[in-house]
């Protein structure tokens, strides 16, 4: 089975647009469990310019479904996540001015840090997972650093899947299915929507979770806009 942990980030940049609390993270974390979702995903960065670092707190004991916290482990961003012990951190490599995450890590470059990043986190018994692109060997390097599970990196699959190219799913699954030979965990994100994620978890063998924020928030907008016109209509009868 593929959990579904939904991405509110898009939630704390609307948020943040007006200076207030609407929309309401807390509320809107707690009703998507309610709907079904069977995780929660922050990426704070470290202008935060959606996800603050005390919404990371805040949302702790709400949380009853598996807390992902994802980001690059700077000081400031490993101490947040020893403090809030989620269910699983994701490494990601993102520059501080990256619009958003745009490449996996080169995990025989970065082994050592790696490794020692992902002993901390273990020893407080927290998930450890990689952010990597579909290279047999980074999912190599993934494995030696003792991370739990790695997150392939789904833009480029995304992005040529939009274009009809169905045979950018290939290394993702010959990825996928070299990290279970190798014992690792697989997770997928980035990109990933209504439109791609039936047929990218049909071609990927064990995938155990994707993390789904931008597009979800997207479609849930313009699905959600017929409904909302109408009730305003209605008030103004
Ligand atoms: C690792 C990953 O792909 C997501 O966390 C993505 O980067 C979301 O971050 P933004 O919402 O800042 O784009
Ligand atoms: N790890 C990927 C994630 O959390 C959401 O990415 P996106 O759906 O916002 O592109």
């Amino acid at each position: 089975m593929t959990k579904l942990s939904v991405n509110v980030n898009k939630i704390a940049t609307l948020r943040n647009s007006r200076g207030g609390d609407t929309p309401n993270l807390i509320q809107v974390a707690t009703d998507i469990q309610h709907f079904g979702g069977e995780g929660i995903t922050i990426h704070p960065r470290p202008d935060e310019r959606h996800i603050r670092y005390q919404d990371a707190y805040d949302l702790k004991p709400i949380v009853h479904t598996e807390y992902n916290i994802e980001g690059n482990p700077i000081p400031k961003f490993i101490e947040l996540v020893l403090a809030v012990k989620p269910t699983q951190v994701t490494l990601v490599p993102d520059a501080e001015d990256a619009i958003t995450s745009n490449a996996g890590w080169n995990t025989k470059k970065h082994e050592s840090f790696l490794k020692e990043v992902i002993s901390e986190f273990k020893r407080n018994d927290i998930r450890t997972s990689i952010f990597v692109d579909p290279v047999p060997e980074m999912i190599e390097g993934a494995v030696s650093t003792g991370a739990d599970r790695i997150e392939l990196y789904t833009e480029e699959f995304a992005s040529e899947y939009a274009k009809g190219n169905l045979k950018a799913i290939q290394p993702y699954s010959t990825c996928a299915q070299q990290a279970i030979d190798l014992g690792i965990g697989v997770n997928a994100g980035h990109d990933l929507s209504l439109d791609n994620i039936k047929f990218f978890k049909e071609n990927i063998p064990g995938l155990l979770e994707v993390s789904i924020g931008h597009a979800l928030i997207s479609e849930s907008i313009y699905l959600g806009l017929e409904n909302v016109v109408n009730m305003y209509l209605h008030r103004l009868k």
